[in-house]
């Protein structure tokens, strides 16, 4: 996980935040206001407490008539309770007033890293583990959110309580607050040695919950591979230690953090009982009334609890802080490129100009050496070679997924760095290997292709596809929902699907990845027929799996070790005898 940056700093992260928060100013700034207020009203409490405790000790030691003190007492109630309605009202109206502000701060800031976040190149999410990214993002703007909407107000209110209650409690005595206050070095001291290593536990305990988020994530997600290997135990196992990390993080933590509680109650009550007993000695002698001596006391108390929260307070600001770091560090991860001019209808020759590329996660690997290749328009070729050849890697740098180390890919004798990817990516479409549908219907899963697209070009896609007739046997139709990852549907039925979705998008170059996974006779004739119609008129790149693809392309590329080795069809290949000979005799079925 990474550990935010060592220049954390609390202030840039909430000048952040408050961009968020101001674009609902209206709401958030009164929300503040009325915030202000109650932590103001929260003060009368022991104000008017003071008097309905103190006042009568003092008058009757003057020798007051009951009565008048009872009237007193009377009239203190109403203004205490007077206090308590307003607060109460104006308290109603903050609350939601701050959750409205910070949700829809929080919703804003979400929709920003959410378009960043699909606009980041390939390559940043392949060096991240599956489940870690969505789970970093999701645990940071949980922190984030327990900030704005917990941390902030309390700190508010805190800070009122205390600076209000010292002004009292100094002018109540400033003998007794001198003593008082004397015990705050310790408790300042306590804070700065405690403080660090507590954050740094909190910090590592959180990281470590998140691991145990992304094997929950993995596990989900390949729950099919889990169940086939029956790998339960297995990855319960790996659960368990994820878990058994996090606890131990977390107690090792809970030491340190019992151990400061413990010490800061201790010196807190501490410290006003000792005020106390000294404040006692001064009424006893006639150096203060009970009026003040109580007012001090309560005061003291109110002062104590809020200095007492803000060690947790601080601590959440530097979660927040290291949160807001990596929120921060991903919306300034560039994204893909934007330039580029657009090209509306390709006419769909494509072309490989010595291009060689490496993964950026692997420089050692040459991947695509110096590779070249020239397609017509129109034209069907396959792709062949050994696993790991390099032919899904074209397709990657075609889609400008990846770029070219060196050389030119290009698009009708245009460079493709010159061509917007949006252009770019809108003349291509991909049938993949693995087709992933989404958890929605089957109507929206090919609306995919195109979106905006009517129902009617829907089922004509579908119909092309070979898909419509088991789309309408299904009791919902259209309206079936797939289930997670198309899990309800079979093989054939999702390679239909997928090609629909090709069809609907209507591109002039096609990208197919042929499945590796052998369908039966029926669903085989079914996709190769719907597959027949999608390629017709495009010009279509297929990596290849099956002899009858092979045979029915124009020309075959044979790929190795990221070079064209061979280059023909498939009689000429098998006469010349070489590398392809090898592959459909062992490879393609
Ligand atoms: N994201 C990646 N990061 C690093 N290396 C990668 C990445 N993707 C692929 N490779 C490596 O690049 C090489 C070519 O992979 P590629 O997927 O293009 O081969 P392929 O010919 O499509 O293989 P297959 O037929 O098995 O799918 C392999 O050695 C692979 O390990």
């Amino acid at each position: 996980m990474p550990q935010p940056r060592s220049g954390s700093n609390i202030s840039s992260s909430f000048r952040w935040i408050s961009g968020y928060l101001m674009r609902h100013k209206a709401v958030f700034l009164p929300s503040v206001a009325a915030l202000l207020i109650t932590a103001v009203l929260s003060l009368a409490f022991p104000w008017f407490l003071k008097d309905l405790i103190g006042d009568p000790a003092d008058a009757l030691r003057k020798g007051v008539d009951p009565t008048t003190i009872v009237d007193k007492i009377n009239h203190t109630l109403k203004w205490l309770m007077l206090a308590l309605g307003v607060q109460a009202f104006i308290g109603f109206w903050r609350v939601q007033g701050f959750i409205r502000s910070g949700e829809s701060a929080l919703n804003d800031l979400r929709r920003d890293i959410f378009r960043h976040l699909v606009r980041l190149p390939l390559s940043y999410f392949q060096e991240q583990r599956a489940g870690a990214l969505s789970n970093r993002v999701s645990n940071d703007l949980g922190v984030v959110r327990d900030t704005l909407l917990n941390t902030v107000p309390q700190f508010a209110r805190q800070t009122v309580i205390l600076i209000g209650g010292l002004v009292v409690v100094f002018y109540s005595s400033w003998k007794l607050s001198v003593v008082m206050l004397a015990s705050l070095p310790i408790v300042i001291l306590a804070v700065a040695l405690f403080g660090r290593k507590v954050r740094q536990y909190s910090r590592d305990a959180q990281d470590s919950l998140a691991d145990a988020g992304t094997v929950i994530e993995e596990t989900v997600q390949g729950i099919a591979d889990v169940k086939a290997f029956t790998n339960e135990d297995f990855e319960s196992r790996r659960y368990d230690r994820a878990l058994d990390r996090f606890l131990d993080v977390t107690l090792r933590g809970a030491k340190i953090r019992a151990a400061f509680l413990s010490f800061i109650i201790f010196v807190l009550f501490g410290t006003i009982a000792g005020v106390a007993w000294y404040g006692a000695q001064l009424l006893a002698q006639g150096q203060i009334d009970s009026r003040g001596f109580t007012s001090f006391i309560l005061f003291s108390i109110f002062v104590g609890a809020s200095l007492g929260s803000f060690p947790e307070i601080i601590s959440q600001f530097q979660l927040t802080a290291g949160a807001t770091d990596r929120l921060r560090e991903l919306t300034g991860t560039a994204a893909e490129r934007v330039d580029g001019s657009s090209m509306d209808r390709m006419e769909g020759a494509v072309a490989f100009h010595h291009v060689s590329f490496r993964y950026p996660s692997r420089p050692d690997v040459k991947v695509l050496d110096d590779l070249s290749f020239s397609i017509e328009s129109g034209q069907r070729v396959a792709f062949v070679g050994p696993s790991g050849a390099g032919k899904s890697t074209v397709f990657s740098l075609l889609l400008g997924l990846n770029n070219p180390e060196s050389g030119q890919v290009l698009f009708d004798g245009r460079d493709s760095s010159t061509i917007s990817l949006e252009s770019l990516r809108g003349n291509l479409a991909i049938v993949p290997q693995e087709v992933l549908l989404f958890g929605g219907s089957i109507r929206e899963n090919i609306e995919y292709g195109r979106p905006g697209a009517t129902l009617e070009e829907i089922h004509e896609a579908a119909r092309q596809a070979n898909a419509h007739d088991f789309i309408a046997k299904l009791p919902e139709g259209y309206d079936t929902i797939v289930g997670p990852r198309g899990t309800k549907l079979s093989g054939g039925q999702r390679q239909r699907l997928a090609i629909a979705r090709a069809i609907l998008a209507d591109p002039k170059i096609l990208l197919l990845d042929e499945a590796t996974s052998a369908l039966d006779a029926e669903s085989e004739r079914l996709v190769n027929e719907a597959l027949e119609r999608l390629m017709s008129g495009r010009t279509s790149l297929v990596i290849a799996h099956r002899l009858s693809t092979v045979r029915h392309a124009d020309r075959i590329l044979v790929v190795n070790h990221g070079k064209i080795v061979e280059s023909g069809t498939h009689d000429e290949l098998i006469a010349h005898g070489g590398t392809y000979k090898l592959l459909a005799e062992t490879q393609l079925a």
